[in-house]
């Protein structure tokens, strides 16, 4: 074997081997293949012995060179690295994947509410040579899909880096109770839905809230247990309400007329039935006239038009976040505003 260009990565020394003269070496990493709208993966695999067909496979993916390497026992190859640092971030529900291309993934067992602790991911990504791209906290995610993923940039790195990216994860856990990476459960939850609109009501246009609210709620593992129809009329409102409370509905749920119009009775009829309002407003597009709040600890809710029509307002932000248990105040819709644009 002939060895050409000795070199350091981290304490680890390195040698470049050319391929013709690397038959029977080992790889050191996974090797990636990129065919352009066709292909991106893993052509050959960390750990894999070079053989002569491979030769030509390899010059097709550019490779003259391959690693032969001589670790220092202070180093770590990148998929035990980003192995070791998924494994201290994650948290309740999470699985991880396989190291791949020096990556693993943190993925939900679950359909929940992601939890993301931001200054954990500043505080690893402030370190340098690793890095850590994850979702926004409170995402709602399904099973097998991923939160978070860990990545070495070089092929080795100090252990002492990801001992540090351990320390930070694990001060955060210690100070909060939980890990910086997780989902939260949703609870299942019994809804009544009343749809108000005299149009409706009459039977003059056909409902379309009802199919779509119920959808919504079913994805998440709740239900909506009963609907009834109203017409713009705020003491027929407020009554259908109390006959939702002595039911036991954990949530209620009220359709339409939430808009500046005078037959728009809805969050009259809300204010009227005794709700405590958080707010009747929300700063994000589409869903700007939702209205939450509580009645008797109960969360109602006032859907306007767009829930209807627009695959993603203000109601698939905060429904999630009834369903994990959040109790929402003032504070939670103020912060929709940010990058709460979405039409
Ligand atoms: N001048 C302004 N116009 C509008 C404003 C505004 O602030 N100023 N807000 C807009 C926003 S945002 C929304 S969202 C809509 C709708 O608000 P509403 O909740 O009041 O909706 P409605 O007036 O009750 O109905 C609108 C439209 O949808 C039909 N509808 C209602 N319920 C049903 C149902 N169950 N099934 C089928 N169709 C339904 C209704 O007949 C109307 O055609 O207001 C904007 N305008
Ligand atoms: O409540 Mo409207 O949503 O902003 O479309």
């Amino acid at each position: 074997m002939r060895e050409d260009n000795v070199a350091r990565i981290g304490d680890s020394i390195v040698r470049e081997v050319k391929v013709e003269d690397a038959i029977g070496m080992v790889l050191a990493h996974d090797l990636t293949q990129i065919l352009p709208g066709t292909f991106k993966g893993r052509l050959f695999r960390k750990g894999h012995r070079v053989s002569a067909e491979d030769i030509p496979k390899l010059k097709d993916i550019g490779k003259e060179h391959l690693y032969a390497i001589e670790m220092a026992n202070t180093d770590l190859h990148e998929d035990d690295a980003a192995f070791r640092m998924a494994i201290s971030l994650a948290g309740d529900n999470i699985a991880l994947s396989e190291p791949h291309e020096g990556k693993v993934s943190l993925k939900s067992g679950i359909t929940g509410l992601a939890v993301v602790a931001r200054e954990v991911v500043d505080g690893i990504n402030r370190l340098g040579d690793i890095a850590l791209a994850t979702v926004v906290n409170d995402r709602v995610v399904h099973v097998g899909e991923s939160l978070a993923a860990t990545r070495v940039i070089p092929l080795l790195v100090s252990e002492a880096k990801v001992i540090e990216a351990e320390r930070i994860a694990q001060s955060y856990r210690e100070k909060n109770g939980l890990s910086p990476v997780s989902v939260r459960p949703f609870r299942s939850l019994r809804a009544g839905l009343l749809t108000t609109g005299t149009e409706v009501f009459t039977g003059r246009i056909l409902d379309q809230f009802g199919p779509v609210v119920k959808a919504k709620l079913e994805a998440l593992g709740s239900e909506v247990a009963e609907q009834r129809f109203a017409p713009d009329d705020r003491h027929t409102i407020v009554n259908e309400i109390y006959y939702f409370l002595d039911q036991g509905y954990d949530m209620i749920l009220v359709s339409g007329g939430m808009s500046v119009d005078p037959d728009d009775r809805t969050p009259g009829a809300i204010a009227a039935a005794g709700t405590d309002i958080v707010s009747y407003g929300t700063p994000m597009l589409p869903g700007s006239m939702l209205l939450f709040g509580y009645l008797r600890g109960i969360p109602i809710f006032g859907l306007p038009g767009c829930v209807m029509h627009d695959p993603y307002t203000s109601f698939d932000v905060l429904l999630p976040r009834v369903l994990a248990g959040d109790n929402l105040a003032k504070d939670d819709i103020v912060a929709l505003g940010y990058g709460g644009l979405h039409r």
